[in-house]
């Protein structure tokens, strides 16, 4: 993304020490972040000061500075095993982080979530035969791997309280990604931006990641197997195991206030739909500014995540157009279904029933929080227009 600014509500959280309020902008390419290509505004000041910033931003975990795009790619080997592989994103800058879980609501979902799991009453042999999981065990093995020492997220979580256990409570985000998850069998995960080093991609280990397992002691590090699938940064860091099995120490998600990177995925056939309601449910529940979700699979591999709250925003109102107009469209078309059937210009202006139409939009209005006033003036801007369309039909 040449030219790409970064947002002043990033600039913001840099320390007025080394981002001085006003910015010069300059095209900087990061000597630390080989992937990130970005172009980045960097504040007036010494020629080092830009490069102290990406410096600093480069050490993984430690980082002050978020960049707030991310890019996140699936490499190809994962969709020629498994063509059917969908994995779903969205970014949520900012989400206050609480332990234990508080507001309740977190818990109480992962409570309900667990006690319909328990009512369903699956033994090892059921939760193994949910489509989800059934997909994530053949993906397994179709990258070569052992789905039953190394089960999927949601199999392992299943498994952990199918038999009336309550899962431990980590804290308000960890507990609504385990509740989803136990909702859908679907992995849902929660990453802490903070810890990437740069993009993230989904791909074979070439064997010389390292991996902080969670909750380590500082330094123990795995190094996973040539071709396991991995979540790796552009630094070389593993932040999974085994696909989706564990998640690295580096990312994890602890109390506080932190960008966090949802991911739901799935390996079955027919999931993309699954995939795309728990997001829909997940950006629900974490509330604005959580971004529009965005869902990667062999049709498109890669694409840019923002966790710059306006971007969210903005791509969520983008969506929204997207819908507005596909319904717009639909509008049009019955209108100029409706004029095949008057025969003249009184017929097509029908002036009572176009008041009508405006008494009952700008009701409706107000049930969905739209001002009454706006509503009123896009409809009769609406209407106009479309009868000048049916009038044309008319000549
Ligand atoms: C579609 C009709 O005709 C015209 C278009 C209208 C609309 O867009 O809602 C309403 C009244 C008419 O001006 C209709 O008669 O229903």
């Amino acid at each position: 993304m040449p030219g790409r600014r970064v947002p002043s509500s990033t600039a913001r959280r840099i320390p007025s020490r080394i981002w001085p309020a006003s910015g010069r902008r300059v095209a900087l390419r990061s000597s630390v972040n080989a992937s990130c290509q970005d172009n980045w505004t960097v504040p007036p000041g010494p020629k080092w000061c830009g490069r102290v910033i990406l410096a600093l931003g480069g050490m993984g975990g430690m980082s002050i500075f978020t960049p707030p795009v991310r890019t996140v790619t699936v490499a190809d080997a994962v969709f020629t095993a498994v063509p059917q592989y969908v994995l779903g994103l969205l970014a949520r800058p900012a989400v206050p982080v609480s332990s234990p879980s508080s507001p309740a609501y977190a818990d109480a979902r992962l409570r309900a979530a667990e006690d319909r799991v328990h009512a369903r009453g699956s033994d090892r042999a059921g939760i193994a035969a949910l489509p989800p999981v059934a997909g994530w065990r053949a993906a397994h093995r179709a990258v070569g791997g052992d789905p039953v020492r190394h089960p999927c997220a949601a199999e392992a979580l299943l498994r952990r309280h199918a038999g009336g256990g309550r899962l431990p409570r980590i804290n308000s985000a960890v507990d609504l990604a385990n509740a989803l998850s136990l909702e859908s069998g679907l992995p849902v995960a929660s990453m802490a931006v903070a810890g990437l080093d740069g993009e993230l991609t989904v791909r074979p280990a070439t064997g010389t990641e390292v991996f902080h397992p969670l909750g380590s002691p500082a330094g123990t590090v795995e190094a996973p197997a040539p071709g396991e699938v991995v979540y790796a940064d552009a630094a070389g860091t593993a932040h999974s195991r085994h696909w989706n099995w564990r998640q690295g120490d580096t990312v994890r998600t602890v109390p506080g206030t932190h960008d966090l990177l949802f991911t739901v995925e799935c390996a079955h056939a027919g999931g993309r739909a699954e995939v795309s309601a728990a997001l829909a449910e997940l950006r629900t529940e974490l509330g604005p500014p959580a971004g529009e979700p965005l869902l990667l699979d062999a049709e498109r591999r890669s694409a840019p995540v923002s966790f710059d709250p306006l971007d969210c925003l903005r791509g969520r109102i983008d969506a929204l157009d997207d819908r507005i107009l596909a319904l717009l469209g639909e509008r049009v078309a019955v209108v100029r279904e409706v004029a095949r059937y008057k025969s003249d210009e009184s017929a097509v202006r029908a002036p009572a029933r176009v008041e009508q139409v405006v008494r009952r939009v700008t009701a409706l209005a107000d049930r969905h929080g739209v001002p009454a006033g706006l509503a009123e003036r896009l409809y009769r801007l609406l209407i106009e227009e479309l009868t000048e369309l049916e009038l044309s039909h008319l000549r």
